[in-house]
């Protein structure tokens, strides 16, 4: 396993991260081809591909901590370094932490469609990531391979990839197994449903803007004096502009007045994080940032949320 202290099994600590997107090929100490899978539930599918084929570096992007601490303890009793999990919703991770032209495949098994339209927000592939992976995806080589258990969703997900004009696009064809069996496969399975394969083959060159591009100091601010008034009446406090939203939630005072902590939710293009801010007084003046224990991206929102605080409580 390497030394890079940013990754420890799972979870990324954005204060550790000097630069973006990740490097993948020193973190796996080698220079295999990158095979990622997004919601990888049980983990049975990465767990295995990773045993049968040493020849590739593997990492596993799910949202939930449970299935995190699952593949955890498989990927100890197989003593198996090929793989890195992280704990991180994959339309963010893969935008952020993955360069241009550096992933050979991206799988995905068996998402939730998400059916209500009401609800459509929450699909993994929208127009955006569907963007995100003309550019993170190997030129030429690069694929994306979906199964599902849902015709309609294959079909717009297929639709979705034509309109992007970047991939080439194979039919959805019906397949009778994985090569692994995954958890949802054995339920849908159960169910006596179909399964439906769909593989889109990146065909063009492409970069696409990212959150965290630039400088990743401490974001922070100084003052001189702190209207305490408008400080308590921060909370409460929303504003919402260009792709970012800055909600105050709270606000936890130590006895002597020394130190405030402001509880920030911030919003970056959907991306949502949740995070103290640290007003603090200093020999001369007070320090506005971002407090240490954090472990927040430093987006935009979080920037323009230490801005606003140091602004608005300013005396
Ligand atoms: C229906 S389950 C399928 C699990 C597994 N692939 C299987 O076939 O058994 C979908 C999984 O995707 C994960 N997931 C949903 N949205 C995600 C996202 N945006 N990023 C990463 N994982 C996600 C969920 O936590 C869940 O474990």
């Amino acid at each position: 396993m390497s030394s890079y202290s940013y990754l420890q099994m799972y979870q990324i600590n954005p204060k550790d991260i000097k630069r973006y997107p990740l490097e993948w090929n020193k973190i796996f100490g080698n220079s295999n081809k990158l095979i990622v899978e997004i919601g990888f539930g049980g983990g049975e599918f990465l767990v295995s591909l990773a045993k049968e084929n040493n020849n590739y570096n593997y990492i596993g992007i799910e949202t939930s901590l449970t299935s995190c601490h699952k593949i955890k303890k498989k990927l100890f009793q197989n003593n198996l370094n090929n793989i890195q999990i992280i704990l991180e919703d994959a339309k963010f991770a893969i935008r952020e932490l993955f360069s241009d032209n550096s992933i050979n495949k991206v799988i995905v098994n068996f998402p939730c469609p998400w059916p209500k339209s009401k609800h459509a927000k929450n699909r993994l592939f929208d127009e955006k990531f569907i963007d995100t992976l003309s550019s993170v995806l190997e030129e030429v080589d690069g694929k994306v391979i979906l199964t599902t258990d849902v015709f309609w969703y294959a079909s717009d997900v297929k639709e979705k990839f034509l309109n992007n004009g970047c991939f080439e696009v194979k039919n959805i064809s019906e397949v009778n197994q994985l090569p692994f069996k995954t958890r949802y496969e054995k339920k849908w399975e159960n169910e006596g449903r179909k399964k439906y394969l769909l593989i889109a083959q990146k065909r063009c060159k492409k970069t696409i803007k990212r959150l965290l591009e630039g400088d990743f100091d401490l974001p922070h601010q100084k003052i001189k004096k702190v209207d305490f008034d408008k400080l308590q009446s921060l909370v409460g406090f929303k504003k919402s502009c260009k792709n970012k939203t800055i909600v105050i939630k709270d606000i936890y005072t130590k006895l002597d007045g020394s130190e405030y902590l402001v509880k920030v939710f911030s919003e970056d293009e959907g991306y949502i994080q949740s995070y103290f801010v640290n007003v603090s007084k200093m020999k001369e003046g007070w320090l506005i940032k971002l407090d240490d224990i954090a472990k927040a991206y430093r987006t935009p929102a979080v920037k323009e949320a230490v801005n606003i605080i140091a602004k608005e409580i300013e005396n």
